[in-house]
């Protein structure tokens, strides 16, 4: 479970990111997160595994807050935590089973990853990964010899790969043709199936109601929504949107 207290972000030029944020996200929810561009989306699943740090607040993962960690606790907290993000952060010079073992570096020293030196068991459940997203044809391909759609399931593959307890998508199908909304929705769906919270940023309404068991809604840093599809009415829509994209 993770507990969210009062989480502020202002960053260096004054602009609040977020601003005293209070959610609590218990374990299997699968939640979309949804708001105008610049309402505090990205900055929100940034804090949460620490690709920003927020300017004051608690994040409790299980009792421990992590808002502040260093070292090994941070290691320790990220490793757990798949990140997926619009523009898949790959190395497109590696091939895809590369890529995916990246997802293991957590899990050893530095060297292991320096030399390519990953256990047997390392590259099997990379390998089984990729087969679940439907690359099991394209374990030796280099990235940037992928499609668009098929990168993004590398990404998705590497966050699986870290056998998490949460994964954090950052806007995932941002970059892709719209027809493959549904094919990443669905393999993050599967994935929350298997007993991993899934916490997704979206622009499209739509999907979010269809996929979402909780949708938390932001405006200008603040959450000013937190409910079930079923709770989402017109006028908390106009509540969530409110504002012009000049004024955030
Ligand atoms: N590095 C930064 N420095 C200064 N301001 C930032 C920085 N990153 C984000 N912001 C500002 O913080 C606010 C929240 O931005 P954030 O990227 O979290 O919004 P978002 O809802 O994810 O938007 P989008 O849908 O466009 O990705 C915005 O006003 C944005 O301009």
């Amino acid at each position: 479970m993770i507990q969210v207290n009062n989480l502020t972000k202002i960053y260096s030029n004054g602009t609040r990111g977020l601003d005293d944020v209070n959610v609590n996200i218990q374990d299997g929810e699968f939640i979309c997160v949804i708001g105008l561009s610049g309402a505090g989306k990205s900055t929100f699943l940034r804090c949460l595994n620490r690709l920003n740090d927020a300017t004051s607040g608690q994040i409790l993962i299980d009792g421990d807050d992590i808002a502040f960690a260093q070292g090994a606790k941070l290691r320790t907290l990220r490793r757990r935590i798949g990140f997926i993000f619009q523009q898949f952060n790959l190395s497109t010079r590696l091939s895809a089973l590369e890529n995916v073992l990246a997802g293991r570096l957590g899990y050893h020293n530095r060297f292991v990853g320096a030399l390519g030196l990953f256990p047997q068991a390392d590259i099997d459940l990379a390998k089984g990964a990729l087969e679940r997203v439907g690359l099991a044809d394209k374990f030796n391909v280099r990235v940037d010899q992928l499609s668009g759609g098929q990168q993004q399931r590398v990404a998705i593959a590497r966050a699986l790969a870290q056998q998490p307890k949460l994964i954090l998508a950052d806007e995932p199908m941002a970059s892709l043709d719209p027809k493959l909304s549904g094919v990443i929705m669905g393999l993050l769906k599967s994935f929350n199936k298997d007993g991993i919270s899934v916490v997704v940023n979206i622009h499209v309404l739509e999907l979010a109601t269809a996929y979402a068991d909780r949708i938390l809604g932001f405006n200008k840093g603040r959450l000013v929504f937190d409910g079930p599809p079923s709770a989402l009415t017109e006028s908390e829509i106009e509540r969530i949107y409110a504002g012009s994209v000049a004024d955030l």
